[in-house]
């Protein structure tokens, strides 16, 4: 794990090409239960960039009349979200063991031009257990900064198989992804990014 200033750690090529092959099966068999929809912004509704879906027993949601929040199940089928795969129960039991199980499993897709804005993920109840991220298909100029929105940033690029960890002093480091890279990646067939991830949202 390489440690980044701001206390966020990276492990660069954490899942081999086979492992992300496998996880991207069971991304996609989530995806078939739980489907991709266009999340929207407090207030103003504006949709984000990002198409989104959750697996665990809670996932993270936003729309223009309750904002930001977590809810057991999803927004447009009102279905439970489904179970996260064994495989990131084992990533998260790998880098965190001291943490209690995560509960929630954000998915992002992003298309060529999708990005994310610089924020703190702080809608979780507990900021002892880490956020551990996994990025998937194509790259991305991630940027990370610290724990006030004014302070200094830097920007790495995350590639497929890469894992991201926002724990200790980095838990609320803000965080961002300001662009896709095309055509980087052949593990998704029609290209783009997934990011995985995962986070405990209450009280131990
Ligand atoms: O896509 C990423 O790498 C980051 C996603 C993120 O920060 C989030 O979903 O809160
Ligand atoms: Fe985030």
């Amino acid at each position: 794990m390489l440690m980044l200033p701001g206390g966020v750690g990276h492990a660069p090529g954490y899942f081999d090409r086979i492992s992300q092959e496998a996880l991207l099966a069971e991304i996609r068999a989530v995806v078939r239960a739980a489907p991709l929809y266009v999340p929207t912004m407090p207030r103003t509704g504006k949709p984000m960039s990002v198409r989104m879906t959750n697996c665990g027993t809670l996932g993270w949601v936003t729309d223009k009349e309750q904002g930001y929040r977590y809810q057991s199940c999803h927004p447009v089928t009102g279905d439970q979200w489904p179970s996260i795969p064994a495989r990131l129960l084992e990533l998260w039991h790998d880098l965190a063991p001291d943490a209690p199980e995560p509960e929630a499993c954000l998915i992002n897709f992003y298309d060529a031009h999708a990005k994310m804005g610089l924020h703190q993920d702080r809608d979780e109840h507990n900021f002892h257990a880490p956020v551990i991220s996994v990025s998937l298909g194509d790259s991305c100029m991630f940027r990370i900064g610290g724990q006030k929105r004014d302070d200094p940033t830097h920007s790495i690029k995350l590639h497929s198989g890469d894992v991201v960890v926002l724990g200790g002093e980095g838990r609320l480091a803000f965080h961002g992804v300001d662009r896709i890279y095309p055509g980087t990646s052949t593990l998704l067939k029609h290209g783009g990014r997934i990011n995985l991830t995962l986070r405990r949202v209450t009280a131990a």
